[in-house]
């Protein structure tokens, strides 16, 4: 089976979390993630990072430290999830590859229909989560 490899960000601002919802019109569309994407050959997962935010958010950001790795088997491929902490750097959102945003409150991300594979990272983030 595929296996891929994903980077995803967990931006923090004035307590909320971003969160971001997948065009209608893709495979999984409608349900939410974490901004990010797919590792390219020879790129490190904070260059990846930090260009997915670009080309999606139209912002520049600082990555920060790994905060869990989780890996997903869907039915057509399997996904490697590496989640960094991420702050905005410098930019205003735009949204190139989403049709929504929303700053979610830490006890409120339940709340969203996540990908399958982000499940276990609102579970940590409600866990053990700490703001700096
Ligand atoms: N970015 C992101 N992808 C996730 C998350 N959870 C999850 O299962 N995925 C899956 C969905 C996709 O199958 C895969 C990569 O997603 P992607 O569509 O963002 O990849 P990409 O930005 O490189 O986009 P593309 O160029 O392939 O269109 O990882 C998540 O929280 N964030
Ligand atoms: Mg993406």
């Amino acid at each position: 089976m595929q296996h891929i490899r994903v980077t995803a960000a967990i931006i923090v601002d004035n307590g909320r979390i971003l969160a971001t919802q997948r065009h209608d019109h893709d495979a999984t569309g409608g349900k939410w993630e974490f901004p990010g994407g797919k590792i390219e050959p020879g790129e490190t997962p904070e260059a990846c990072l930090r260009r997915e935010l670009r080309e999606e958010l139209d912002v520049d950001a600082e990555i920060g430290e790994l905060f869990m790795e989780t890996t997903h088997a869907y039915p057509s491929k399997t996904v490697e999830l590496l989640v960094y902490r991420a702050a905005i750097r410098a930019g205003t959102i735009v949204l190139h590859a989403h049709q929504a945003h929303r700053w979610m409150m830490i006890d409120e991300l339940g709340q969203l229909d996540w990908l399958a594979a982000d499940w276990p990272i609102v579970t940590k983030i409600q866990s053990d989560f700490i703001e700096h």
